[in-house]
């Protein structure tokens, strides 16, 4: 397997051309591939791969966080990319913004590049054009906001719109930490995951709470697709299940 090292400093090859903001008029696009191909078992890049950190990867995917603002998606990318929790004021995001973190995965080195989206309504334009090149999606919300979790259905009709079919999809009820300020149960996050075929997890970017399991699971997930190796059985669900620790732990 050739393994190549991450440029530094260019664009991200997700984003699409500039002024087409997909909006309603865009609908579904056709399946984009990993930046990558495989031939006679052997991955090889399709084209330079670009990331903003210099490290060397296998295979990229793009995943995108999305959920109402404030629900804490730039907390549990800073959290997860840097161990850090940024505390202090809410400085919500505007627009878009991207990082990325290479994983190993069983020896391989999988790139995400994770795509922080801006929750407020003024934008969901921005957001929808992205959709259709994310290969996973993590669909936040806060278990300190009724709203956030009640538009979750919402989101979920979004994501059916402009998102590829077959994209792997997480629900995650996040600020787990904050127990005296909780609205929405554990249960319930459970009961709609259900309702929708989706893997579900409480996290808590403050604690760090399953933080590095939601990405890993999404990473072994891609990783297992592309792969399409019969000998090694993966299943989402099945793995999330065994490695999601509860809010009364403190597994990082
Ligand atoms: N207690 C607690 N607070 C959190 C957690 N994650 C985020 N917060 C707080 O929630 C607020 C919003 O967090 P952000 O990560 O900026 O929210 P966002 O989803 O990115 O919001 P937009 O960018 O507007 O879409 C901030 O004040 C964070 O400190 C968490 O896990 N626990
Ligand atoms: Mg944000």
């Amino acid at each position: 397997m050739s393994r190549k090292k991450a440029a530094k400093g260019k664009a991200p090859n997700s984003s699409p051309s500039a002024g087409s903001p997909g909006g309603k008029g865009v609908g579904k696009a056709a399946r984009s591939s990993p930046s990558i191909v495989q031939m006679n078992g052997v991955v090889h890049p399709s084209r330079p791969s670009i990331s903003s950190s210099n490290e060397f990867y296998d295979i990229a995917f793009k995943v995108m966080l999305v959920g109402d603002s404030g629900v804490g998606k730039t907390c549990l990318l800073v959290r997860f990319k840097d161990g850090a929790f940024l505390a202090g004021s809410f400085i919500s995001t505007v627009g878009i913004d991207f990082r990325n973190k290479v994983l190993t995965i069983d020896g391989v080195k999988v790139k995400l590049q994770i795509w922080d989206t801006a929750g407020q309504e003024r934008f969901r334009s921005v957001t929808h054009a992205y959709y259709r090149d994310a290969h996973a999606l993590l669909l936040l919300y806060d278990v300190t906001n009724r709203s956030s979790f009640d538009n979750i259905r919402a989101w979920l009709t979004e994501i059916h719109e402009y998102a590829q079919q077959d994209v792997v999809l997480m629900l995650l009820g996040n600020k787990a930490d904050a127990t005296h300020n909780r609205v929405v149960k554990r249960e319930d996050g459970e009961k709609l995951a259900k309702e929708f075929g989706v893997p579900f997890m409480e996290t808590s970017a403050r604690s760090g709470l399953n933080v590095e399991l939601a990405f890993t699971a999404v990473a072994k997930e891609l990783k297992h697709r592309f792969m399409k190796d019969p000998s090694e059985k993966f299943k989402l669900h099945e793995y999330v299940n065994k490695e999601m620790k509860g809010a009364g732990c403190c597994r990082t």
